[in-house]
């Protein structure tokens, strides 16, 4: 599913108008018909709970096209027998073109109007309101009556379906101006919108619902569209059977070997979590690498993988030599991960490199090992990898690997991971809500899956073994960062549904739902 940018909306819709020749007022009839189908659906279920319904319904009518959207709602919801009122942010002479027309058409119909300001709006009269104020073409936070009437309708306490955008939400990047309309669900049309699906604009949202308004979707990949959300289907797009089962003959060898470098004194539940997260995706054989000083406390803590203790210097920490341990370890295994709980020393920076550049099979990299690459200071002239490399910082991670702070990198996560996978030839995994997954040729997907109980240390440790298991099952970099995110968020989402709060999920739980 193609997520879009107002931009790219407006010339997907300019290509249909002007040259498949689907009139605007044609795209604009199907807009505002959802919108009220969805209307009517809300109220239904409202009713259905018990709310006595007054059908009447109060339509918030902003200049534009966003506008014109909502007025041909009003129109569809009298065909069904609900009183549509329309409240114009600015006088109904301010719009113009389309919006202008349908603005003529509810008044010919004699759908009862008033422009914001000059009477009290009687709130508690509607089954609920259309934000149809501000929709793609708005810049900035909103002005004047606009951010006044948004306001008032929060405070109001009706429900609000936000026809394409919540008003006061930047499309593109997510961000809430201040005021933002809290919308209870979102009828997208044609394309979910960036801001849709990012927060906090995805909380300001509510329920979000994409609709056809006549704009072929096969449009958005020929027009340069390159961010989808992760779905079955996206997933089956890029080569992955999710529904393939284990070959009746198959043996352990036939399941990749992964080798995971984690943990330290310190942090050693890093490595466990992240190696029994690696053997329930379903790799055959699993080998944990940690400071051999820590080997012996570690025996029979997960039975199924193969310890391998690195000389260390007698204290539990990784020191340079392992490099070469870990290299020579990798060159048998067909997926190395790197960087759960492994703590940092002086040399670290080559230390990396000579892995970066030693180990021949696919590589993940994460927390302490992201924290090296930031600062090795010659990290733009590292050879590019073979095998695919895999990055999954976390939003301070990432701050540190791009050189910016943890808040602009918020600001703009698609931005960010984008950039830096092209600039380096990585596929990036921007850990968050939402995890951001940007491949190294500009592609870029939108987890949907995971949820605020697994916002807890340990929950990247296991994404890590994920990722790493179905890199070392034969998974490109791309498919396995895809899938692994989503398989971690699913996990967590029935993880979460099994406890009595969110509040009490552990990752562990996590590994017990992949
Ligand atoms: N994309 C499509 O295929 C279709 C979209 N439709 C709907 O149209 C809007 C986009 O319409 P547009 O006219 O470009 O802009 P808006 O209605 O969003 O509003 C712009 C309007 O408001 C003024 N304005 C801009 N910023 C602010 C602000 N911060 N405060 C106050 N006022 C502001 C500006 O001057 C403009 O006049 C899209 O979202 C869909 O809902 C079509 O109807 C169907 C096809
Ligand atoms: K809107």
């Amino acid at each position: 599913m193609y997520i879009v940018t107002s931009e790219e909306m407006r010339r997907l819709d300019r290509h249909t108008i002007e040259t498949i020749g689907l009139p605007a007022l044609v795209l604009m009839e199907n807009a505002g018909r959802e919108i009220a189908r969805e209307a009517l659906e809300l109220a239904r279920e409202r009713e259905a709970a018990g709310h006595r319904l007054r059908k009447r319904w109060l339509i918030l009518a902003g200049k534009g096209n966003n506008g014109g959207d909502g007025l041909v709602a009003a129109r569809h919801l009298l065909e069904a027998g609900v009183l549509a009122e329309v409240v114009y942010a600015e006088p109904p002479e301010a719009l113009a073109g389309e919006a202008a027309v349908q603005r003529d058409i509810a008044a010919r119909l004699g759908i009862p109007s008033f422009v914001y300001g000059t009477m009290e709006i009687p709130w508690d009269g509607y089954d609920g309101a259309i934000d149809a104020l501000l929709g793609t073409g708005a810049k900035g936070a909103p002005r004047g009556p606009y951010a006044a009437l948004i306001r008032e309708a929060n405070g109001a306490g009706v429900p609000v379906v936000a026809a394409d955008v919540p008003s006061g939400l930047d499309a593109d990047t997510g961000a809430v101006h201040e005021p933002c309309l809290r919308a209870e669900r979102t009828v997208a049309l044609a394309f979910l919108k960036r801001g849709l699906v990012q927060f906090p604009g995805a909380e300001a949202a509510g329920s979000v619902a994409v609709r056809p308004i006549g704009i072929p979707a096969a449009l958005a990949e020929e027009h340069g569209v390159r961010v989808q959300l992760v779905t079955e289907a996206v997933l089956a797009g890029l080569g992955l059977d999710v529904s393939r089962k284990r070959s009746a003959d198959s043996h352990k060898g036939s399941y990749g070997h992964a080798l995971i470098a984690a943990g330290t004194q310190r942090m050693s539940g890093a490595g466990l979590l992240c190696a029994k997260a690696a053997l329930r995706t379903g790799c055959g054989l699993a080998t944990w690498a940690v400071p051999a000083s820590l080997a012996p406390h570690l025996l029979g803590r997960l039975p199924e993988a193969m310890l391998a203790g690195i000389a260390d210097a007698g204290h539990g920490d990784w020191t340079h030599v392992a490099a070469g341990a870990i290299t020579a370890l990798a060159a048998e295994r067909d997926a190395l991960a790197i960087g759960p709980g492994m703590g940092r020393y002086a040399e670290d920076d080559q230390w990396l490199r000579e892995i970066w550049e030693g180990a021949d099979c696919p590589l993940l990299l994460d927390a302490d090992a992201l924290n090296m690459l930031a600062e090795a200071s010659d990290f733009a002239s590292w050879p590019r990898r073979e095998a695919g490399t895999v990055l999954t910082p976390h939003p301070g991670e990432m701050a540190r690997l791009a050189g910016t702070t943890t808040a602009e990198v918020q600001k703009d996560r698609i931005g960010h991971a984008s950039r830096y996978a092209a600039e380096h030839g990585v596929t990036l995994v921007l850990k968050g809500a939402r995890t951001v997954i940007a491949a190294p040729d500009g592609r870029v997907y939108l987890n949907p899956t995971g949820n605020a109980a697994m916002a807890k240390g340990g929950s990247g440790d296991v994404l890590s073994g994920v990722i790493v298991s179905l890199l070392a099952q034969g998974l490109s970099d791309v498919q396995a960062a895809c899938f692994g995110v989503y398989l971690h968020g699913l996990a967590g989402d029935r993880a979460a549904a099994s406890r009595l709060t969110d509040s009490s999920l552990l990752p562990g739980d996590l590994v017990e739902h992949l």
